[in-house]
């Protein structure tokens, strides 16, 4: 009879890349202070047994290591066997334990470039395991019971957090001391709650299935670098960046991306170069850059990246810079994704 539960129960791979969900402090009393990536992918799904009553799971250990240091090689090495397994007809859910520094970027490119409709989950945890009253047990349950779910199909990369279901493309790490730390300007998808999933709403914008991007055609991403904009800022970044050879520079401009008068003149050089100019906001509940509101981007040529902060424009930038160097194709890829 046992047998025959599992064999009902979905398959879901844990692919672990490290995060403060598998650090270790020195005591129960460190919540905060403690050695992220520590602890082995088999460790932590020992540690969370009630995982075996939602999914038959097995676990890989892709890479330990602090999200802050993640490269784009990195990126590439996830993104390929995430794919590899999403193509296996014994896998129907993936989950990647990752830290949550840079977990939103990671989940923005899985949505990118995975062509499947399996549910791809990312998860992390804001205490590590070792502290009182750690949130990564219940996050990895969360997300492992979201990845065996048939509702979870579809739609796009997830991400599970604080007991809710948040789009990949939109989520966004807000805080870095709470529980509650990841957020999106346009509301979770869902609420998991013991288990069991409750949608409220869909992702709008083209992922997985429907991207024109494809992990199995990305050999390398280009470089994409992002410069932090305020009034007084001088253009020695700018122009450094485009000189050690970026592609594009992220324009991590105020309010709705705005340029200093100071280095509007740069950056109109820079695009003349070659540079693409991408405008994006450094506005902390989430910016929402528009075309031609606050500098003409018509007429310097620039991109306008809308609603996605530096970091996950970035990431779409350097998605977009392997098929296209075209600027109006890019800002039509900026609306789309
Ligand atoms: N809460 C975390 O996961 C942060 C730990 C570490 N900086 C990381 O991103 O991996």
């Amino acid at each position: 009879k046992e047998a025959q539960t599992q064999q009902k129960l979905a398959n879901v791979v844990i692919l672990a890349t490290g995060g403060t969900i598998a650090g270790a402090g020195a005591s129960a009393a460190n919540s905060a202070t403690y050695q992220a990536a520590k602890v082995g992918i088999d460790k932590l799904i020992a540690g969370v047994p009630e995982l075996s009553q939602v999914a038959n799971v097995r676990g890989e250990q892709v890479m330990q290591i602090a999200s802050e240091s993640i490269t784009n090689e990195n990126l590439l090495q996830l993104g390929r066997r995430v794919a590899e397994l999403a193509d296996s007809a014994d896998v129907d859910g993936i989950v990647i334990t990752h830290g949550t520094d840079t977990l939103e970027e990671t989940a923005y490119f899985l949505n990118l470039v995975e062509k499947t409709d399996k549910p791809i989950i990312v998860v992390g945890s804001m205490r590590p395991g070792t502290a009182m009253s750690a949130d990564g047990m219940l996050n990895l349950y969360n997300a492992v019971a979201v990845a065996s779910s048939k509702e979870a199909r579809g739609k796009g990369v997830l991400v599970t957090m604080n007991d809710e279901i948040q789009s990949g493309r939109d989520v966004s790490k807000m805080i870095n001391i709470k529980t509650e730390a990841f957020k999106s300007a346009w509301g979770p998808l869902g609420m998991v709650v013991e288990g069991k999933s409750y949608w409220f709403r869909l992702p709008a914008k083209r992922h997985t299935m429907d991207s024109e991007f494809d992990i199995k055609n990305i050999k390398s991403l280009p470089d994409v670098e992002i410069a932090y904009s305020y009034g007084n800022v001088s253009d020695t970044a700018y122009k450094a960046l485009a000189q050690s050879g970026a592609k594009a520079i992220i324009h991590a401009g105020t309010g709705n991306g705005s340029v200093s008068s100071r280095v509007v003149p740069s950056l109109q050089a820079l695009r003349k170069d070659g540079v693409q100019i991408i405008r994006s906001s450094h506005v902390n509940a989430g910016g929402f850059v528009l075309r031609n509101a606050e500098q003409p981007d018509d007429k310097y040529d620039w991109v306008v990246a809308h609603d996605l902060n530096p970091q996950k424009a970035r990431i779409l930038a350097m998605v977009a810079l392997t098929k296209t160097n075209d600027s109006k194709e890019l800002q039509r890829m900026f609306w789309e994704y």
